[in-house]
């Protein structure tokens, strides 16, 4: 078996409870209020572009120039095609600029930035993965589930249950299995733990928009 068939069926109770959160639940309604959206998108610019350099770092530290070539156009896509979608919403929900990170949102970036540089290669590769299959099977999940055809958040629910979101993801897969083959069962094990935790990190930054999260202090 493949590690990555390891991994989904590990991490799948996480990604079963994602789809049944109420963020999640109402963007497929369309109900979702637009305040909660709003500090979704403006935290998630800020993941953003932690994540971008998450996938830089891993791009610097790839043993192969097939994988270190993956991963230097899957932070373009992040930093450029996903912004994008950001933009377009930073601008239409009038986002101001110097929103501070959130804590959930801190914790996941630095999360990620920190597994890029630090951990070793393939466990770094594999706390990003969630990073884009979740996001996929979401949003294949939300698409096949809607029935509106006006949906407010249909511009995003498009981009991640899109054909191009979806062909980046199986390559982010692949490079995983590929450097997964050469690897020991302890390292598939360390692999394993850090997509579980970035997953459970995905769980928290839905959570943490629906509740609109504040630093305590
Ligand atoms: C928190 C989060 N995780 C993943 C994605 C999809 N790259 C995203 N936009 N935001």
């Amino acid at each position: 078996m493949n590690w990555s068939n390891t991994a989904w069926q590990t991490g799948s109770p996480i990604y079963t409870q994602i789809t049944q959160m109420p963020f999640i639940r109402e963007l497929i309604s369309g109900t979702l209020a637009p305040e909660k959206f709003t500090f979704y998108i403006a935290q998630d610019s800020l993941y953003l572009a932690g994540f971008g350099r998450a996938l830089s770092l891993i791009a610097a530290r790839a043993q192969h120039s097939a994988h270190a070539l993956e991963f230097m156009r899957f932070a373009e896509g992040a930093l450029m095609v996903e912004q994008a979608l950001h933009a377009g919403y930073v601008q239409k929900l009038n986002i101001q600029p110097g929103v501070p990170l959130s804590p959930t949102c801190q914790h996941y970036t630095h999360y990620l930035l920190s597994q890029a540089a630090l951990a070793p290669l393939e466990v770094a590769m594999a706390a990003v993965l969630p990073c884009f299959w979740i996001y996929k099977a979401v949003g294949d999940y939300i698409y096949a589930k809607e029935q509106l055809s006006d949906n407010p958040y249909q511009d995003w629910i498009n981009t991640y249950a899109g054909e191009e979101f979806g062909q980046i993801v199986a390559r982010a897969i692949r490079v995983c299995d590929e450097v997964a083959e050469t690897c020991t069962p302890a390292q598939h094990q360390a692999m394993t733990e850090a997509y579980v935790t970035a997953s459970k990190l995905e769980w928290m930054f839905w959570d943490s928009a629906y509740k609109l999260e504040e630093w305590p202090v």
